[in-house]
This record gives C-alpha cells, sequence and structure tokens, in this order.
C-alpha cells in the first residue's frame, strides 16, 4: 500500500508587503516563518514535538515580496526564522531551537547525559559549516565523491548511540536540525544523479523511515515538485 500522503499544516496566509503588521509585543509568541524555508523548519519541527502549537503562533512571510515593517520593526536581519517572545525577536535557526527547547513547556529535546551533549553540539556545529557547505559545494563537483562523504559521516554518526534510531538514540534537536536538509538532498540527488542516500547506509535508512513517522515532522515536509526546480536554478545554473 503506498504511503499515506504528508498532512500539510495549514498555515494562516503569507504576510507581503501589502499586509498590516501584526501587534508586536501584545504577549503573543510567534515564530515568523516560511513553509519553504529549512531553516525555519528546524524550529517549526520543535514547536510542533515539545506540542507548543497553541503557544508559538506561526505567521507566515512572503520572501519574495517582503513587509517592509519586518525589517524595520521586527527583524532588522530581515530573515525567517524570527521569534518574538517575552519582549524581544530572536533569530538564528541553531539558537531558537535551543531557545525553545530550554524556555517552554513539552518534553526536553537536549539529553542530561554529557557525553550525549557533547555530541550534540557537536553535530549541530557540524549541521550548517560543514555538512551543509560541503553537499550544496558537491552539486558543482565531483558530487557522489563529496556528497557521498558526508552522508558517510552521518552513517557513522548514526552508530554511536544505540538506544534508538537517531543521533543521539532518542529523537533531539540534532534530528530537527539535519532533518530539513537530509529531506531537500535526497530528492535533489536521486532525482539528477539517480543516487539514493541511503543506499548501503544502513542507519541512515533507518533514520530517514523512523523521522518520516513522526506526527511532528509530516506537516512540515517540503514539496518535491517545488525543490527539483528551485534547487535546479539555485545550484546548477
Ligand atoms: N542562519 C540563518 C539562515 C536563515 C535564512 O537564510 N533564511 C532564509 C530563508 S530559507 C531567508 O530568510 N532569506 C532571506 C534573505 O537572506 O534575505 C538561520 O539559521 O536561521
Amino acid at each position: 500500500m503506498a504511503a499515506p500522503a504528508a498532512v500539510q499544516e495549514v498555515l494562516p496566509p503569507y504576510l507581503d508587503s501589502t499586509s498590516e503588521q501584526p501587534p508586536l509585543f501584545d504577549g503573543t509568541t510567534r515564530l515568523y516563518t516560511s513553509g519553504k524555508c529549512p531553516y525555519a523548519q528546524r524550529v517549526w519541527i520543535v514547536r510542533n514535538y515539545k506540542g507548543l502549537q497553541d503557544e508559538i503562533k506561526l505567521v507566515p512571510i512572503d520572501l519574495q515580496n517582503r513587509p517592509a515593517w519586518y525589517k524595520e520593526k521586527v527583524y532588522p536581519q530581515n530573515k525567517v526564522p524570527a521569534l518574538e517572545h517575552n519582549g524581544k525577536v530572536i533569530g538564528e535557526s541553531l539558537d531558537l531551537v535551543k531557545y525553545i527547547d530550554a524556555n517552554f513547556k513539552g518534553p526536553s529535546l537536549f539529553p542530561d547525559d554529557p557525553a550525549k551533549q557533547k555530541f550534540a553540539e557537536e553535530l549541530i556545529a557540524y549541521s550548517d559549516d560543514t555538512f551543509l557547505k560541503n553537499v550544496v559545494s558537491s552539486f558543482k563537483g565531483d558530487t557522489i565523491k563529496q556528497a557521498g562523504a558526508e552522508f558517510d559521516y552521518l552513517e557513522n554518526a548514526l552508530q554511536k548511540f544505540d538506544d534508538g534510531p537517531f543521533f543521539l538514540g532518542q529523537f533531539s534537536l540534532v534530528d530537527a536540525v539535519y532533518v530539513p536538509f537530509i529531506e531537500r538532498f535526497q530528492i535533489f540527488l536521486q532525482e539528477v544523479w539517480s543516487y539514493d542516500i541511503t543506499s548501503g547506509r544502513p542507519k541512515l535508512a533507518a533514520w530517514v523511515e523512523e523521522i518520516n513517522k513522526l506526527d511532528a515532522y509530516k506537516p512540515t515536509k517540503c514539496d518535491p515538485e517545488q525543490i527539483v526546480p528551485q534547487y535546479k536554478t539555485r545550484f546548477l545554473a
């Protein structure tokens, strides 16, 4: 039987240059976001996993036609994600996932075990500075060799703790940090190079299978129909 289609969370309407600004610092916690942004997706998954759908309101921003007030009044960096909480606005997805985990209710996504904490920090630091950069630069290089080395790194990392299928055994911030990019790279490498990132990597194959079962993740998944043309234009043109 075919896998059921992912259930997309119905996002509120995107705010664009014609939209009025929602009242700032009125006590509502807002996640300025975009359904297409992998960085914002990290934070969205954490919000869902912790059961914060009612506490953290999603405010999608049209990145192609951004409202002027967003940069001027909300987040001068003019990017998503950004979180409005307790009279301030903070950004950067890697900081935000930790902030939400530490400052809101719900299951902790950062382990107590010092060995797991150390490994979590290592993997999180590796995500944007190395993994992401190397896979993206592989698209214009020796793709399978260069990208393959990064998926070998993940396969290896997944062998470290055996008390569950995720990077630290149980689902954690590390999985939320990596999944938006693994998801996109899996689609793109398969489509353009017929390269299956899970082939010969049983731990990664199991990780993909398990993460796809998570209700916190399912509604956040990207649309493969959009990713392929978008990545072709961005990385191969
Ligand atoms: N380092 C940032 C990156 C965020 C980012 O680049 N977001 C993109 C959308 S996916 C964005 O807002 N781009 C608009 C711009 O750069 O002007 C993070 O981790 O949050």
